[in-house]
């Protein structure tokens, strides 16, 4: 199998090295193509052994599959701006937020092609990616797709392509959340007088516990708040603020708006 990657990069590169990793190719069967050609040294040192071009100055790809990587905004250009063919029998695996498979078969008019939607996680191996396919594909070439994608993690397949948008706005996006309420506590923390690197400590390792014990629990989400939340006690008087303001509706708004701004980006 060889494998092109379109866009290096945060998302193409972590893709490249988690195959490269798991052995899932070999480096001389990687291809990575970046926009500038002063990045190219840099990957060439990054990738040794695999083969390293810029958008333009690429006239032949000789890759089963090309992972699109780039962001959704630069896909038109690249589209109309493709210096190589695409044959018949290259699979297209898009990661771009939002561009649906219709308008990817469109603008590259070409048929083979999957979509995925990764999270950032995927660096180590510990992301999740929600995927779905144009008609037609195989499910030979369905699962070698799969595979590659759970060198980055888990996937799960989807039938409807719809529901990606939604997939987007809640792991792909996620991990900003994540940290987004992760610093909101680091910064709670530092104006209670805690220093900054402990009340980080504080903070991440009780998201690390939280998170195991959410994981190994049989309780639901309300009864392990309970086991926390003491009656008349500090976790009661935090969740009370928290729904004055209406926390919980604020972030599910938000999610929501993500999913929204998918469905546009198609347009
Ligand atoms: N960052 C994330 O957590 C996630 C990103 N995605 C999607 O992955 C895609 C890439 O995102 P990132 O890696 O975060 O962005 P990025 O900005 O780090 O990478 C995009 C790369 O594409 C390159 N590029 C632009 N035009 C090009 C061209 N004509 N030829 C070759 N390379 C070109 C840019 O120079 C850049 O290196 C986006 O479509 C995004 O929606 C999906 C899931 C998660
Ligand atoms: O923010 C974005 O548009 C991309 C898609 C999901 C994560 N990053």
């Amino acid at each position: 199998m060889k494998i092109a990657v379109l866009g290096a990069g945060k998302m193409g590169i972590s893709f490249s090295r988690s195959f490269l990793k798991f052995e899932l190719i070999k480096p001389e069967n990687l291809h990575l193509i970046t926009r500038r050609k002063e990045n190219i040294q840099q990957l060439e040192q990054q990738f040794p052994g695999s083969k390293v071009s810029d958008f333009l100055g690429v006239s032949t790809v000789d890759a089963d599959l090309i992972i699109v990587a780039i962001k959704p905004q630069d896909f038109q250009f690249v589209a109309e701006n493709l210096k190589f063919r695409l044959n018949e029998s290259q699979m297209i695996l898009s990661i771009m937020a939002g561009i649906k498979i219709k308008k990817i078969q469109h603008l590259f008019n070409h048929k083979k092609v999957v979509r995925a939607m990764p999270n950032s996680p995927t660096l180590l191996g510990m992301g999740i990616t929600g995927y779905t396919a144009a008609k037609g594909i195989s499910f030979v070439d369905l699962m070698q797709i799969e595979r590659f994608l759970n060198s980055t993690g888990r996937s799960v397949y989807l039938e409807n392509e719809n529901l990606l948008d939604g997939v987007t706005a809640l792991s792909g996006s996620g991990p900003a959340y994540f940290y987004y309420i992760v610093d909101a506590m680091i910064k709670a923390g530092t104006e209670m007088g805690i220093e900054k690197n402990l009340a980080e400590l504080f903070v991440k390792q009780t998201m690390l516990g939280a998170y195991h014990l959410m994981n190994t629990s049989d309780k639901s989400l309300e009864e392990l708040i309970k086991d926390v939340a003491s009656k008349g006690g500090t976790t009661e008087a935090a969740l009370q603020t928290f729904e004055e303001n209406r926390l919980k509706d604020s972030l599910k708004k938000g999610i929501l708006a993500a999913e929204r701004r998918s469905k546009d980006l198609s347009e």
